[in-house]
């Protein structure tokens, strides 16, 4: 329904994007992720029309999505851009934010959907607080709601939880992605947080120097993410050369081993020296040195620093990586 073909855009002379092809389906969830700075929000705003491409097109089904050359008022009905910054009224109650676009004819369904929406956002107690009173992740929320009101099959989430605590987010998170499925509304998320990515998102597309480097589901792209760049945006994680890590094999090949795989042994494995432990809650993330270069492991315990520990590879996270 949505279809980039052979995109290129550039803000002044240096591309910024370069032949970017990308379709999205009728209610599927897709999450653009890549380093700050490597075009995310800007192909957000290409796809909404705000920005005026030269070098190729985007369809909504049949229609040609035109730029703002072409259009006075940017954005589609049927699509909504949830920005960095929210386009809120803020002299009106919560409640009038969100309703403004819903119909006065059919009072009782206007009141319903409000409620629906406010419940979403968990904001119902501040149904009747004027916008400018909240902070910002509240208004953030409610920004959400308001574009949500309107109805869009395609909904564009620019760090749709930047400005909100750990605490809402992840019930925010689920509250919206649920509500996006069960309505069969389509998702296109720019983000850096891989915790709006892994549960959520059907497919990811990973952004790097100006290309699009992986499309693909997003557990394959995590079981096999090819490339230390696109492993990162998921976590901590290594290059390995597997004769390293298992000195009976006869492969140099280097595999992508992220912290949580590693598996400290006493006696067998590759050789690393402690440099720091970070507690990090549930475990430790341990930064060893291999020949001056680092690793990344996790540990149940903080190690001493100085000491020598053994890093191992389960024989299935080796197939797994070796397969692919
Ligand atoms: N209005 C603009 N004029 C000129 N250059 C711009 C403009 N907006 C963005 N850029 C440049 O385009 C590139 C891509 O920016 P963009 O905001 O799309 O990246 P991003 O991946 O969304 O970054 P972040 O994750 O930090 O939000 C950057 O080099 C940025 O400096």
């Amino acid at each position: 329904m949505l279809q980039l073909d052979h995109v290129s855009f550039a803000y002044d002379e240096a591309p910024v994007l370069e032949d970017i092809n990308l379709k999205v389906q009728k209610g599927e969830h897709i999450s653009v992720i890549g380093e700050s700075g490597c075009g995310k929000s800007t192909l957000l705003k290409i796809i909404y029309g705000l920005l005026h491409i030269k070098v190729g097109e985007v369809y909504w089904g049949e229609r040609q999505i035109m730029g703002p050359l072409y259009n006075l008022i940017p954005g589609e009905p049927y699509m909504k851009y949830l920005a960095q910054d929210f386009d809120l009224m803020p002299y009106t109650t919560v409640e009038e934010n969100i309703s403004e676009f819903l119909s006065v004819f059919y009072p009782k369904k206007l009141k319903k959907r409000t409620k629906e929406l406010l419940e979403m956002i968990e904001m119902e107690a501040f149904a009747k607080t004027k916008v400018q009173y909240l902070s910002g992740g509240q208004q953030q929320r409610v920004a959400l709601a308001r574009v949500l009101a309107q109805k869009p099959e395609l909904l564009l989430l620019d760090e749709p939880f930047g400005h909100i605590d750990n605490f809402r987010k992840n019930s925010l998170r689920r509250n919206l992605f649920d509500y996006l499925k069960k309505r069969n509304i389509a998702c296109v998320t720019a983000t850096h947080d891989h915790n709006d990515i892994l549960p959520y998102a059907d497919r990811v597309i990973v952004l790097q120097d100006r290309k699009i480097i992986a499309n693909k589901p997003t557990v394959d792209l995590y079981n096999d993410p090819k490339e230390l760049y696109i492993a990162s945006l998921f976590g901590e994680a290594n290059k390995v050369p597997v004769n390293i890590v298992k000195s009976y094999a006869d492969t140099k090949r280097r595999i992508i081993v992220y912290a949580h795989e590693f598996k400290v042994s006493e006696k067998s494995g590759m050789e690393v020296v402690v440099k720091k432990s970070y507690y990090k809650g549930s475990h430790y993330l341990v930064v060893g040195d291999y020949e001056n270069q680092e690793v990344y492991f996790n540990h149940h315990t903080p190690l001493e620093k100085g000491a020598a520990v053994f890093l191992n590879v389960s024989i299935e996270t080796l197939n797994k990586r070796l397969q692919q």
